[in-house]
């Protein structure tokens, strides 16, 4: 079965529509001020109701207090929160009953010994995301079109989904999906000309690479 696709940090009606088209199944909209890609909640809300019906929208957090956690499910209606910050997985089981939407929890990967903490957010969040750690000294906690070792996840037995997420693009997506069997990926820096500036042609190459 052809791997579920998200487009991440998307910011622009254009880029909105060529990742509509090409056929991804979720868009990614950042709320972090210090990313390249954060929208405002009127932004983010405008272009979730272009993408309604179309694709799940996804709200990107990290650490988000409750107020703005309420502020942007009230704004934009997410169907799904993706938390990328060093929220606990008690942390993750509030925000699910508070917020009412499925959670996805994203951990950074760099060794195997990183797996660890994996049990306790499968227990309480509904998917999983594997994304590389941060380097060191970056800005961000994700976003970095960085890759970690994908056979890390061979011997995966998870009892719920995950995401394969970190350097991908549409040259290495085939083989990470080939080593890892991931059931759904995403990518943000991999399918952007400059920081924050998504390319359509780059998102419509990677949603066929994945895809094919
Ligand atoms: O993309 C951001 O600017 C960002 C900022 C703060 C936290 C997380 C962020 N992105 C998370 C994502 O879901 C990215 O798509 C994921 O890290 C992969 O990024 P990339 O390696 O650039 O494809």
């Amino acid at each position: 079965m052809a791997p579920l696709v998200k487009i991440c940090g998307l910011s622009t009606e254009a880029t909105l529509d060529a990742t509509l088209e090409a056929g991804a199944e979720r868009v990614g909209f950042v709320f972090f001020a210090r990313s390249p890609r954060h929208l405002t909640l009127e932004r983010a809300a405008v272009l979730a109701r272009r993408a309604r019906g179309r694709a799940a929208v996804v709200a990107l957090t990290v650490d988000a207090e409750d107020a703005a956690l309420d502020a942007i499910v009230g704004a934009v209606a997410p169907d799904m929160v993706q938390l990328h910050g060093r929220e606990t997985p008690e942390r993750v089981a509030a925000l699910r009953a508070r917020l009412g939407r499925p959670m996805v929890k994203a951990l950074g990967i760099a060794c195997a010994a990183d797996l660890d903490a994996v049990p306790a957010y499968a227990a309480v969040a509904d998917e999983i995301m594997f994304d590389a750690k941060p380097p060191k000294g970056a800005a961000l906690p994700g976003g970095n079109g960085v890759a970690f070792d994908w056979r890390l996840l061979a011997a995966l037995d998870l009892p719920v989904p995950f995401m394969l997420s970190g350097g991908l693009g549409p040259r290495n997506v085939g083989e990470a999906l080939r080593v890892t069997r991931a059931p759904a990926v995403d990518v943000s820096s991999g399918v952007e000309s400059a920081p924050g500036v998504k390319d359509p042609d780059l998102i419509a190459a990677f949603i066929r690479a994945a895809k094919s």
